[in-house]
Parts: C-alpha cells; structure tokens; sequence
C-alpha cells in the first residue's frame, strides 16, 4: 500500500533523511522506532507531504505521490494524526470531528473549513457524510464530552480525538508520530488496543513512528529501527516479540 523508496529529505541546508526505505502491505501495522531526534518526525512529514523529499519515491496504492500535496494526500486517503496531536483547542470536541470529514469533501480551504464548522458544524457535511457513531463507539469519551472545548480535554483524550479525526476522513492508511507522547501508561495501553480493534475491524492499514518500546511491541506487526535518518535494520514480528533483541535494536 505504501511504498518508500531512497527517499532523502530535510530543512534547508540540513540533510535529515538519507536513503531511507520502507514498505507497508495493506492490512499491516508497521513501526519506526528510533530515539529522540533521529529523523522519525521528518520521515512522517516527508509521507503526508508536508515537507519535500530531495530525491527517492514515495507510492501510495500504486500511485506516485513523491510531490503530492498533503490534502490531495489525505483525499487519496491517506490519514494523519500528527506529534502533539494538533486539536483545535478552542473548537469543541464534535467540532473538531467534524473538521476530519472535510478533507474529502472537494474544494475548501482551511479558513472556510474552519469558519463553516464554527458557524454550524453540520453545515460543512452533507446528508450523506459519514456519521460520527463509528468514532464514539471506539472513544466513548469523545461522545461524553462532545460539546467541550477540546483544550479542555486531557492529553490521551486529545489524542483520541486526533484518531478520532483522522478516522473520519476514512483512511486506507493510518500515520501516526508517536501516539504515546506525553500520555500516561493506562492511557497508552488503551490507545494501542484501539489501533489494532480499528486495523482489524476496518481494514485500516497503520504506519506509526515512536520511541516507547513496549508501544512498539504492543502495536506492530514488525518494524523498523530508525537510526540518525538512516534505517538501520528491519525486524520482523519474532524479533519484536524478543524484548531483549528488540531493545538491542533500538540502542544502534
Ligand atoms: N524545522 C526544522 N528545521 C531544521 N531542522 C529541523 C527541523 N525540524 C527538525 N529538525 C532537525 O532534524 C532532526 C530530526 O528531527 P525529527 O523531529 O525528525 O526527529 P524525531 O526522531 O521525530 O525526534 P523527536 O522524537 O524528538 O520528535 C533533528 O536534528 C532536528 O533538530
């Protein structure tokens, strides 16, 4: 579904990603793990389109995206909760969701986007735009606090929100930058049984980046590890399941 070929990125004259590739089969979960400022954040930035590779490939269900933007991307269904989240904090919850539905919806901007779900969020969704049932079955705290301000929500929350969003939009695909960034560890474990519920009820393929090991461990399918912008080695599903090879990896 998704296939990274050399691709070498980074800002202005520093070089971050050097010959990086990376493949995700439909139905996988796939990771990159790597520690602090390796490169992960640039990877998936490079993937969504919002930062331009140098050179290599990036093909997404068949179709060459390498220059793409990121909201042809999205609309091509590519989904993308990104590092910190990135809620609208003054919108409210149900806002928020509905903002996702937009992507594929045609023509509008970001400011129309926004000033159409502020001045009625149903009236930026047609009749036949997917309702948000799916999403509160998965996050029935989203439900619970539909009207609140999302700023108002704790840090797991907003990041159910975030998927919550993305999942909207109907992604074939699912990138995430580090899920468990700055959420508590009962709130971890409940966000990546999440992911695998959606990867197995709704076909939804995840490719996500992080530096929580057991995260890794918990969610992938396989992974690979992300050395200062380079991939140092590939494992697979039985190597992940050895915590001590694992952590070998992630100590190159
Ligand atoms: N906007 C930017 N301009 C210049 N350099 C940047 C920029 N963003 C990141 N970098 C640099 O690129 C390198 C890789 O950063 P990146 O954020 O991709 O790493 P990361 O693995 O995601 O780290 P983290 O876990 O801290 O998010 C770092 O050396 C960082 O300082």
């Amino acid at each position: 579904m998704l296939e990274i070929e050399g691709l070498t990125a980074g800002y202005h004259h520093t070089p971050v990603l050097r010959d990086v590739s990376v493949t995700v089969e439909r139905g996988e979960i796939v990771g990159v793990m790597g520690k602090n400022g390796v490169g992960k954040t640039t990877l998936v930035k490079t993937v969504m389109g919002l930062l331009d590779p140098t050179t290599g490939t990036i093909t997404f269900d068949g179709d060459d995206v390498t220059h793409a933007p990121a909201d042809v991307r999205a609309r091509m269904g590519m989904g993308y909760i990104p590092q910190g989240r990135d809620v609208f904090p003054d919108l409210t919850v149900e806002q928020n969701l509905r903002m996702g539905g937009t992507v594929n919806t045609g023509t509008a901007g970001p400011i129309e986007r926004v000033r159409g779900v502020l001045a009625d969020p149903r009236s930026v969704l047609g009749d036949d735009d997917p309702p948000l049932d799916r999403i509160y079955e998965y996050f029935p705290i989203l439900e619970e606090r539909a009207d609140q301000r999302a700023g108002s929500l704790s840090g797991g929350q907003q990041q159910m929100l975030a998927i919550g969003r993305a999942l909207v939009g109907d992604p074939d695909l699912l990138v995430l930058d580090e899920p468990s960034e700055g959420i508590q560890p009962s709130i971890v474990e409940q966000i990546h049984q999440d992911m695998r519920a959606i990867n197995a009820d709704l076909d939804t393929t995840i490719l996500f980046v992080e530096q929580n090991l057991e995260v890794i461990r918990a969610m992938a399918d396989r992974c690979y590890a992300m050395e200062r912008g380079v991939i140092g080695a590939e494992l697979d599903g039985e190597t992940l399941a050895d915590a001590e090879a694992t952590a070998e990896y992630l100590a190159i």
